[in-house]
């Protein structure tokens, strides 16, 4: 159930042109602690382009962003990592010639001291990162020395969810998770997102599937041609009239059906 509390993230009013082109027109909403919101829409309809205005990639050219009741001031590259935003995509994320340990501590390697020489704490990296891939369901012949190219597509989303967890993370946006993935392993990762809500993440689900995240989130955003053409509740607005809405461009479609 989605929490009550001030939304972690809220936009407002916004809107990004790339030189004459207006990707994101006048996109308003909030995103709570707790919640798995899906955000769906066609090619091209601006989902990228808000997400990451909410990672700091893009500066809006005007409108508002807060996180926590705070006004994003500056939008810079490190903005994701400052608010503990984790974006977990199909095609990046790790490096397939290192092994899970490394790829888990990417960027924040621990360090140990012997005879006050700083070298790379192997055995914490290993330790841990084991400890997480089996919590996150992979299999026992599988260990945090392999390398990640060994590992199937259910595998490597599994790696990066457990890694955005593990380094407390807050928001987890999912960038089409399930693409290229096996039935069993679609239902893993899809699992693994509704328990990141569960112990209160915010989840931000990206994807063109209105069937399929309509059985897992709370909230479902239909986004087209840079606008926000509907906000509701999975409770309220069955899987049917949302695929209308996407189908109509948010026109004629006034009517919400009750699930
Ligand atoms: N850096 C950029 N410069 C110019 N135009 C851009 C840039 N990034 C995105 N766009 C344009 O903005 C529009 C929205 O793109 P965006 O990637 O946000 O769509 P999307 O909803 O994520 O689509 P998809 O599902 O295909 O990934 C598109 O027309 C795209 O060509």
């Amino acid at each position: 159930m989605a929490s009550t509390t001030t939304p972690l993230i809220q936009v407002k009013n916004l809107h990004l042109y790339f030189g004459a082109f207006h990707a994101l027109k006048d996109v308003s909403v909030d995103f709570r602690a707790g919640e798995l919101i899906g955000l769906v829409g066609d090619n091209g309809a601006g989902k990228t382009t808000l997400i990451r205005v909410l990672c700091g990639i893009h500066t809006p050219s005007s409108g508002e962003v807060w996180f926590d009741g705070r006004k994003v001031e500056k939008f810079h590259p490190k903005l994701a990592i400052d608010e503990g935003i984790e974006t977990i995509q199909q095609s990046v994320g790790l490096c397939d010639n290192l092994s899970i340990a490394r790829n888990f501590y990417l960027g924040r390697e621990p360090v140990k001291r012997i005879l006050g020489i700083p070298i790379l704490d192997f055995a914490l990296m290993r330790e841990k990162s084991t400890k997480v891939i089996r919590e996150f369901g992979l299999r026992d012949n599988v260990s945090a020395d392999d390398e990640v190219e060994r590992l199937s597509g259910g595998e490597r989303q599994s790696v990066k969810i457990g890694r955005a967890v593990e380094f407390k993370n807050r928001v987890v946006i999912m960038d089409e998770p399930t693409n290229h993935l096996s039935v069993r392993e679609r239902e893993h990762v899809n699992e693994l997102a509704v328990s990141l809500k569960e112990q209160g993440l915010l989840v931000i689900y990206i994807t063109h599937d209105i069937f399929q995240v309509h059985k897992l989130a709370d909230r479902i955003v239909i986004m087209e041609n840079g606008e926000k053409i509907e906000d509701a509740s999975t409770h309220t607005m069955s899987a049917e009239a949302l695929e209308e809405v996407i189908r109509q461009g948010g026109r004629k479609v006034t009517k919400k059906e009750p699930v």
